[in-house]
């Protein structure tokens, strides 16, 4: 894990279930698995491995997101990988959809608040199911395989709420 070259702002809810909610959709979500592509600028020694300068580098951030020593379960989706047994939330620094260091997304701070607004207020005015017929376990959540992962198209209902 490269730290990141400035300190990362947190905003921190006084709702942590919805919070975990959202990390785990990122997390599990994982939109760009291979990140972008990078190249050493100079010769480089990371942890005993020689890296010339020129080489081209794919960060995985996929295999830091599902990481079997950094999630109990790392291939279901599972809010609870970013709560303690109090309900608490808390942060994982293995949680990287963003990438890391200096190149980290410029676009995070806003990414994260669009997000959260979104979710919440879909979930506010919505109750969401799949189509009649289908059950949840029927929904399939592999991605589109590609340079990105969005979910395959599928049909879902939104009930406007009382
Ligand atoms: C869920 C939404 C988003 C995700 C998961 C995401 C993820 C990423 C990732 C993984 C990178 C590559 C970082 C690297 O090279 O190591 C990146 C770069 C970047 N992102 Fe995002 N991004 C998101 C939304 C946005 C938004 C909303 C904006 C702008 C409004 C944005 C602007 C940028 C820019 C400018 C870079 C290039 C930064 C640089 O090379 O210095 N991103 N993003």
């Amino acid at each position: 894990v490269i730290g990141s070259a400035q300190p990362r702002i947190e905003h921190r809810t006084k709702m942590p279930y919805t919070d975990a909610v959202v990390h785990e959709i990122q997390r599990f979500a994982n939109i760009l698995p291979m990140n972008l592509p990078h190249e050493t600028t100079e010769d480089v020694t990371l942890k005993g491995y020689f890296i010339p300068k020129g080489t081209y580098i794919i960060p995985l951030l996929a295999s830091v997101l599902r990481d079997e020593s950094q999630w109990k379960k790392p291939d279901t989706f599972n809010p609870e990988h970013f709560l303690d047994p109090k309900g608490k939330f808390v942060k994982k620094e293995a949680f990287m959809p963003f990438s890391a260091g200096r190149r980290i997304c410029a676009g995070e701070t806003l990414a994260r608040m669009e997000l959260f607004l979104f979710f919440t207020s879909l979930l506010q005015r919505f109750t969401f199911h799949p189509p009649p017929g289908v059950t949840s376990s029927d929904l399939d959540l592999t991605p589109v395989v590609g340079f990105t992962t969005p979910p395959m198209p599928h049909k879902i209902c939104a009930e406007p709420r009382s």
